[in-house]
C-alpha cells in the first residue's frame, strides 16, 4: 500500500491521472470503498458520485467527516487484524483495499477556519501513518506542495510522489525532495505537455512516466459501469 502525493502545475495533468487510479479502483473486482474529496466543489470528482461513500465530499466540513470514518474504518480494521493475528492486511484476508483520493489538498490544509482545517490535517496524518498497513491508502494532488499547503510531517508519510511539469527547480524539490533537481531530476525541465511526470517511488531514483488519458466521456461511462458493478453487488442498494 502506498500514500501518493501529486504534484504540479496549473494543467500539468494532476487531476486526469487521479481520474485514471480512482477508475481502476471503481470497477476493481473487491469493489474497494472510494472515499472521494473535491477541494474545486465537486467540479472535478462529481462524476464519480454514485459510486463513492457517502458520494463526493466538497466542502472542508465534508472532507473531516469523510476522514472521520475513513478513521472509523482504519480502527476496526486495526480490530480485525488483531483477531487475526497479522501486522498487514492483504487481498487474502477478504478486506477490499480502501481509497481516499483528495483533488486539491490546499483546499482542506489552508482553509480559513483554523480549527477545522487543524482537525483535518490530524486525521489525514493518522490515516495516512496507521492506514498502509490496513490497506488504506491516500492519493492527493496539490498545485503547491510547499510546507504551508502540506506540513512536511504530513508530506513525509506520502512515501510516493509524482511531480508532473512546474514553473521553477524548488517547486520540483518541494514535490520530489530536496537536492533532486541538482541531481538531475526537476519537473521543470519536463516537456510543457500535460501528463508528463517524474514518479519517486520505492527508495529509486526518480523515473519518467506519461500518463495515459481518459476523456470525460470515457470516464462518465465507466462511472456509470462501475456503479452498476457495484448495485449488483450490493443488491441495488
Ligand atoms: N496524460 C494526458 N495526455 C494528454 N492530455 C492530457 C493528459 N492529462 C491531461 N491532459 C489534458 O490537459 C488538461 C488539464 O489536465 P488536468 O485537469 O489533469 O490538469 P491539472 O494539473 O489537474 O490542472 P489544475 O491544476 O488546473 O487542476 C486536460 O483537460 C486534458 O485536456
Amino acid at each position: 500500500m502506498i500514500n501518493l502525493l501529486i504534484g504540479g502545475g496549473v494543467g500539468s495533468g494532476k487531476s486526469s491521472t487521479l481520474h485514471t487510479i480512482i477508475a481502476a479502483a471503481a470497477i476493481d473486482k473487491d469493489r474497494p470503498p472510494l472515499v472521494l474529496i473535491d477541494g474545486k466543489g465537486g467540479v472535478e470528482l462529481g462524476l464519480w458520485e454514485a459510486v463513492a461513500h457517502g458520494g463526493v465530499r466538497r466542502t472542508p466540513a465534508e472532507a473531516v467527516t469523510a476522514l472521520t470514518w475513513v478513521k472509523g474504518q482504519m480502527d476496526s480494521r486495526y480490530d480485525s487484524m488483531r483477531a487475526l493475528g497479522v501486522r498487514k492486511l492483504g487481498r487474502m484476508h477478504d478486506i477490499p483495499p480502501l481509497l481516499v483520493g483528495i483533488d486539491e489538498l490546499a483546499t482542506f490544509t489552508m482553509g480559513r477556519d483554523r480549527k477545522r482545517r487543524d482537525t483535518f490535517i490530524g486525521l489525514l496524518h493518522d490515516v495516512a501513518s496507521r492506514g498502509r498497513a490496513a490497506a488504506i491508502r491516500i492519493v492527493a494532488t496539490t498545485q503547491k506542495p510547499g510546507t504551508d499547503v502540506v506540513p512536511s510531517h504530513v508530506r513525509d508519510l506520502f512515501d510516493t510522489r509524482w511531480a508532473f511539469r512546474v514553473s521553477t527547480r524548488d517547486a520540483s524539490d518541494t514535490i520530489l525532495g530536496a537536492g533532486m533537481s541538482a541531481a538531475g531530476y526537476s519537473a521543470a525541465k519536463l516537456p510543457a505537455y500535460p501528463g508528463a511526470g517524474l514518479l519517486l517511488a520505492g527508495g529509486e531514483p526518480p523515473v519518467r512516466t506519461l500518463s495515459h488519458y481518459l476523456g470525460t466521456k470515457d470516464l462518465e461511462r465507466l462511472a456509470a459501469y462501475a456503479a452498476a458493478l457495484r448495485n449488483r453487488q450490493i443488491g441495488g442498494s
